[in-house]
Formats: C-alpha cells, structure tokens, sequence
C-alpha cells in the first residue's frame, strides 16, 4: 500500500471499513476512511485535518511512528465536523504549541469543540504558508458542506486537499489501497458510485457554492486531489473535479429556465381535473411543466425534475386529516436539494375539512419554499367554472415563474 503521496506528502488517516452508516443518514455499503495529510517542508511540518475521536489511538499510534508529535508546527482544520476534527482535542493536549489553521467562520466552532485556549491563524483566500522548498496556500469555500470548509493546495506539488468536496464513503475489501490508481477494476468502478453516492447525498444541495469555489480552485494544475473521505485521486483526478462541475450545472439551468414541476397525490381523480387544468394554465403563460404521480413516479426523477424546476406544484388530497404519505415522502426527499425561496403552489380537492392542502403549505414553509399565492381548493369534484379557476390560477403561478 503506497502512503506516501509525493515527495514531501503523506496519508497519515485512519480506515474504518466496519461503518454502517454515517452522519445517521448516509448509507456506507463499503465503509468508508478519515483522511489526514502530513506535509513536510525542509523548514515546517503541517497536518491537514486529523481523524474521528474514537480512533485517536490508532491516529496518534501511527502518527508517532513517523515523527514526534511536538515537530509538527501547524494543523489545518478544513471543517470542523468530528470525522474529521475529533481528534483535535488531543492533539492539543499532547501539543499544546500547535498553532491550527482554520478559516474566520471556523474559530467559533472549533473554540466550541475544543473549549480550551490554541494558537490560532485564520486565513483569507490566497493565503500562504511557506514550508521550506514548499508552500502551501489556503482558499475560503464556505457551506461544501458547512460553513466553516476551506481548501489547501501544496504549490510544488500539485496537490488539492479538497475538504469533503470530492470525498466518497469507499475503502476497499479485497486491497489495502489509499490511492484510486492501486484499485482494480472492479474497485476502481464500485469507488466511483460511492463518490457519485457521496455527491447525492451530501454535496448535492451546494451547487452554488460550489461554482463560487470553482472559479477559485478550477485553473490550478492537478497532479492528485486529495479529499477527506475515500480513495487519493491520483488516477484521472480531472474527472473528479469536472463531474462536479457539470452536477453544479443543474443550478444555472434552473436558474436560467422556465420549469415548473406538479407533484400530485389522489385516489379518485378529482385532484388530477385540477391538475390538469392548473397544468393547461402554466402552459399558456408559456411555462413548460413536467407532472408526477407522487403514488407510482419513482423519487430520484421526481427529485432531479424538482431541482431543474423554477417552481414546484402540490396537488393533494385530504386523507384522514391529512396529507397522504407519497406527498409526504416526496417533501422528506427534498432534503438532498436546496429548495430555499423556490417559488411553490398547492392545489387539491378534499371532503370535508382539507388538511392536506394547508399541511402541504406548512411543510412547503418548513422547507424555506415561498408560496406565491393562496392555494386552488375544491370540495370534492370540479365544477367546469372551478376548472377555468384552475387554469386562471395556474396562469397566474405561471406569470409568477417568469416575472
Ligand atoms: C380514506 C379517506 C379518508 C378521507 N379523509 C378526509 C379528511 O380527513 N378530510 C377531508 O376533507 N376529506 C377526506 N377525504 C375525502 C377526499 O379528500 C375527497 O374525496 C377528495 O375529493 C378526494 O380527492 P382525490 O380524488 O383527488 O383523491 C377522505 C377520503 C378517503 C377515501
């Protein structure tokens, strides 16, 4: 297994292939590592990021094998989530000299998670440390996937330490490999939908942020970019980046369309008369809209067709007081994008009380979605005027999109 990355680079994380899931949501099929990077100039010694709490003895065992711990002159925390930081505390006692390298909006968190005094440099982008024959320089690139996340680059190098940009939950079964060059074929494939996976699951809702780190981090050569979870990009590392940059795509295109997605949930068809005239209303206004039948419409299209969407459409029956659970189940699915200020409607027939609709609103509130106008209801069947009120409202939605 080769640890050492580049001349003066080298993996110094922790494995942790037993992981069943992380972060109480993420899935981790192949369980996944803590990366940590010890960067040596003639002159200075950096870590970049450390390891999960619970594995500080494993951490500072392997680590004191290469060097005592006291010649290490700088740590950089990239991100303060304790996968990555839990060890922090420790390295403080041990090395209380230490001096941590973190960016603004960082301090607060790391003053939080360690609740003791450090020495501590907050960078700005463009930053530099000089090593000896190497310098490392720092870039801001707030909320990938928090707000404190920045970046390192070892000049000399090449070498992009990307934080958790780039990261995949992957360790392999049948090798011992850090780097994705020293995977086989079969691992290399699984290494890339787990870093698919990783995206999805946790980078997806940051394509803004990510364009915005892009312009910042885009042009530098890349020989290996070395992220905080799963294989060292050493094979293809472009790829990584680039795939990125497409998926951040979708934000532009959403920004710049004229999409308006209907989610719609009924048992007996009244909510689909009204769907469909809301439907022809939106088309006059020139909106071009994509409907799902959230009972039988598989989630991961109608989530893709929701993040390309400018607008987003409920219709929903009421079903024993509420909501009924597809549509439920769809809200719940939206967490993996950034709905906040998206232009929402909710429409629907009900029986008698209809708290589908107004629990449908709530929860579009919850999400930071903005309900541009009050919701189409009607009881029970749509009359022909009701229907042209459809379409009128769903003109007027239309006219929301566009204005
Ligand atoms: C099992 C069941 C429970 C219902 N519960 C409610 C309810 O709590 N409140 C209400 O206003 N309507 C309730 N309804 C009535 C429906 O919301 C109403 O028939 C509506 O028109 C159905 O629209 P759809 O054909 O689009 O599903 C219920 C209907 C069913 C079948």
């Amino acid at each position: 297994m080769k640890k050492q990355l580049s001349p003066s680079v080298q993996w110094v994380g922790v494995k942790d292939p037993e992981l069943e899931i992380f972060d109480i949501v993420v899935p981790t099929e192949h369980g996944t590592t803590y990366n940590s990077y010890l960067v040596r100039g003639e002159k200075v010694n950096v870590l970049i990021d450390v390891s999960k709490a619970n594995f500080s003895e494993e951490y500072f065992g392997n680590l004191e094998k290469i060097l005592p711990i006291t010649d290490i002159d700088y740590v950089v925390v990239q991100h303060t989530e304790p996968d990555h930081s839990g060890c922090l505390l420790e390295l403080l006692k041990r090395h209380p000299e230490i001096t941590v390298i973190h960016s603004k909006p960082c301090k607060k968190f790391i003053e939080n998670l360690v609740n003791r005094e450090f020495k501590s440099w907050s960078i700005n982008s463009g930053d530099e440390l000089d090593l000896g024959g190497k310098t490392l320089r720092f870039f801001v690139t707030p909320f990938l996937h928090w707000p404190d996340t920045m970046m390192s680059y070892l000049v000399e190098e090449e070498i992009l330490f990307p934080c958790d940009v780039m990261g995949a939950h992957f360790t392999s079964e049948r090798n011992d490999a850090i780097m994705n060059s020293e995977l086989d074929d079969e691992d290399y494939k699984t290494s890339i939908e787990a870093f698919k996976f990783y995206y999805s699951m946790i980078m997806r809702p940051y394509k803004e942020h990510f364009l915005k780190a892009y312009k910042l981090i885009g042009d530098l050569p890349k020989k290996i970019i070395a992220p905080s979870h799963g294989p060292v990009l050493d094979r293809d590392p472009e790829f990584f980046l680039e795939w990125y940059h497409e998926q951040a795509q979708n934000y532009l295109k959403r920004l710049n369309g004229q999409k308006v997605t209907i989610i719609y949930a009924s048992s007996y068809g009244n909510t689909v008369l009204m769907m469909n005239a809301v439907k022809v209303g939106l088309e006059e206004a020139g909106i071009e809209v994509v409907t799902f039948d959230a009972a039988t419409a598989d989630m991961n299209e109608m989530v893709d067709s929701i993040e390309l969407s400018a607008g987003i459409l409920f219709g929903t029956s009421t079903i024993n007081a509420k909501a009924p659970e597809p549509v439920l189940s769809l809200v719940a699915n939206l967490v993996v994008l950034n709905v906040s200020g998206r232009k929402a409607g909710v429409f629907g027939s009900y029986g008698w009380s209809g708290e589908g609709i107004s629990m449908t609103e709530g929860l579009c509130e919850v999400m930071h979605m903005k309900i541009v106008q009050d919701a189409y209801k009607v009881q029970m069947r749509p009359s022909a005027e009701q229907l042209e009120e459809g379409r009128q409202w769903g003109y007027g939605f239309g006219l929301k999109i566009i204005e």
